[in-house]
């Protein structure tokens, strides 16, 4: 079995949690309440600027020239397409892009942004990819499940998010990162392969806390 199919298969309760979640479920059929929506915006924006550095990173601990070049790829999609999501909505909401970058963040964001990064700088690159992986599967699985709702994708406000973690070529991002994890996991011993499952798990949960914290408003008490 491969390691993300081992990875799948035991954290599917959590993912389902994570789907459930009424975060996502009003994203979905489009009764999520706009302001919840607009501090998910300006805290994912300041999460996606720390994780677009995981991809730095990658192409840092890379062993080869394709692996350096497909997250110097990632990094550019995070940056320019995925971001430009957030400068679009943003401009909705009529927040300016200094504002949006010099938002403070909540405590789940930094505690989960600082936790990958953590775990990225001081394990092996494939300790980096269980650290970010859960962000982009998770994304892909949900886009694409919530893209499945009728008329959901055309939402005036949420379609374009959807249509963007639905995407093909998100979702060609994601698969590339599961790929890589596999060869990477492949012939590590069965403790290893435990650290690496921990790390997926904690950002995994992690995903969840960012849902709760949008939906509930979150900031330091
Ligand atoms: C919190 C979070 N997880 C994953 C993604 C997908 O990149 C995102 N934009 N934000």
């Amino acid at each position: 079995m491969k390691f993300s199919e081992r990875l799948q298969q035991k954290l599917r309760p959590i993912w389902r949690q994570n789907h459930d979640h009424p975060f996502v479920q009003e994203l979905g059929n489009g009764t999520l309440a706009k302001e919840k929506f607009r501090f998910y915006m300006i805290q994912d924006y300041l999460y996606l600027i720390e994780y677009s550095k995981l991809f730095a990173l990658g192409a840092v601990k890379a062993a080869d020239l394709g692996t350096m070049g497909k997250f110097a790829a990632l990094l550019h999609a995070t940056l320019h397409d995925e971001m430009a999501l957030h400068r679009s909505y943003a401009a909705r909401f009529g927040i300016s892009e200094d504002e949006l970058e010099e938002a403070e963040p909540s405590p789940i964001t930094l505690a989960y942004t600082h936790y990958m990064l953590h775990e990225a700088q001081n394990g092996s690159l494939a300790e980096l990819v269980a650290a970010l992986l859960p962000c982009m599967w998770g994304y892909w699985e949900i886009g694409k499940e919530l893209n499945a709702i009728p008329g959901a994708a055309e939402h005036e406000l949420y379609g374009e998010w959807i249509r963007m973690y639905s995407s093909p070529e998100y979702g060609e991002l994601a698969g590339w990162c599961i790929d890589l994890l596999d060869t990477l996991a492949a012939g590590k011993t069965e403790a290893e392969l435990a650290k690496l499952e921990t790390i997926f798990l904690n950002t995994t949960r992690f995903e969840y806390m960012f849902w709760d914290m949008s939906y509930h408003g979150q900031m330091w008490p």
